[in-house]
């Protein structure tokens, strides 16, 4: 048995322990053969560690929000000093941590407004935060950075992506909105190779490693804070922020739709609350939604917490792909679908953006038939009482 000593080793190191073998419905420890051969090995460790200190960067600023942290960006989103911060110190690490490939990297924020006059406050704020995150970080030679040095590791990100070559996948934060009221987000970062999804990381700061919903009867209930990881073909695994060993986790198993509990926005404004209660209706779910921001869904739902997770975007709202590229590999490498309103297979080779039809749908191979086809019977009726 092996355990990895902490996410924040850019290299994992794996040693025996004498942790006994357990194993639950959901949770199973890794084991050396999943850790040993990755293709993607070494992106993975540089990738838990800049997710991981982007986590430690974020719980700062969550911690003491000032209004002075939150701007409005073009389309009124809200995007904070954490935004920017997690931006940066991900750009940084990833192209320091594997300085001997290219760096390619679509990330969702860029340093226009930070450029503008009246800005040289909150940038003087977010290299400051970028530094102190960094300031353990010895191996780092570049430290520490410029305020020029952290637009440029903001400005990195700019990159199209595409079916070619491998493309690095980032949210510094997504769920921004969730952040703001001190509830969920999760930095979500992704590497692209080919137009597929290879590789995630989910970091979600305040998700409980409890279950949602049975944190009273857990042992672990205090315990806030998870790192989800999947390769390719290796399965999807969940361990705290601050490193405990990583387990295994699988979607839930769920097989009458009566018995299965679903996710959906926290935001009625970036899902269609009325169509996911008719699709919900249709199936026959008892249970009321769990409304939760961000990708923390996927993560959630990896685990088993709840059985689909529904988005239905208000018409006219294109998703970009760093919005569901790390959270639709922790989901599928756990065992569930990730598909449009169609069963198609999310296609992340056409740039920023995803071409879907209707919304995004997630859950295990069982439900899936069922789940389309009330969802379509929902659609048609909708339009058709317009
Ligand atoms: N109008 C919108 N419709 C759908 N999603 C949106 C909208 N505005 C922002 N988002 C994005 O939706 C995601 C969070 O949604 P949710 O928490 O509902 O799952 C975030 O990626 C958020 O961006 P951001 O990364 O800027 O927070
Ligand atoms: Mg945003
Ligand atoms: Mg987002
Ligand atoms: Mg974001």
């Amino acid at each position: 048995m092996y355990i990895t000593l902490s996410c924040l080793r850019a290299t994992t190191i794996v040693v025996p322990t004498l942790i006994p073998k357990t194993k639950t419905s959901t949770f199973s420890l890794i084991t050396s053969s999943s850790l040993s051969m990755s293709t993607y090995h070494k992106e993975l460790a540089a990738a838990k560690k800049a997710a991981c200190l982007a986590a430690r960067l974020c719980q700062k600023v969550q911690k003491s929000l000032l209004q002075s942290d939150v701007q409005a960006k073009l389309d009124k989103s809200p995007v904070t000093v954490a935004d920017y911060g997690s931006q940066a110190v991900v750009s940084f690490v990833l192209e320091h941590e594997l300085s001997a490939e290219p760096f390619s990297l679509v990330a969702e924020e860029d340093s226009g407004d930070l450029r503008k006059d009246g800005s040289q406050e909150t940038l003087d704020r977010i290299t400051m935060l970028v530094n102190d995150t960094l300031a353990n970080e010895n191996a780092y030679s570049a430290l520490p950075l410029s305020a020029e040095n952290v637009l440029t590791a903001i400005d990195k990100g700019i990159s199209e992506g595409g079916p070619v070559g491998r493309h690095w996948v980032l949210d510094p934060i997504d769920g921004t909105k969730g952040f703001l009221r001190g509830d969920q987000y999760a930095i979500a970062l992704a590497l692209l190779d080919r137009g597929r999804v290879v590789l995630g990381v989910l970091a979600c700061p305040n998700l409980s490693l409890a279950s949602i919903g049975m944190q009273t009867q857990q042992s672990s209930a205090s315990q806030i804070g998870c790192l989800f990881s999947a390769v390719i073909g290796e399965g999807t695994f969940m361990q705290s922020l601050d490193g405990s060993s990583p387990v295994k986790v699988n979607v839930s198993a769920i097989e009458n739709p009566e018995e299965a509990s679903f996710f959906e926005s926290f935001e009625a404004a970036h899902s269609l609350h009325d169509l996911t209660s008719s699709i919900a209706k249709k199936l026959g779910v008892k249970a009321p939604p769990v409304r939760i921001d961000s990708q923390a869904k996927y993560g959630a739902l990896s685990r088993g917490d709840g059985a689909i997770y529904l988005r239905f975007p208000h018409a006219g709202y294109r998703e970009k792909i760093w919005d569901h590229a790390a959270g639709s590999i922790v989901v599928t490498e756990a065992g569930g679908l990730v598909t449009d309103a169609a069963g198609n297979p999310l296609d992340f080779s056409k740039g920023k953006y995803l071409d879907l039809y209707h919304g995004i749908v997630a859950t295990n191979q069982k439900l899936m038939p069922s789940l389309l086809k009330a969802i379509q019977e929902s659609i048609d009726e909708k339009a058709s009482s317009l």
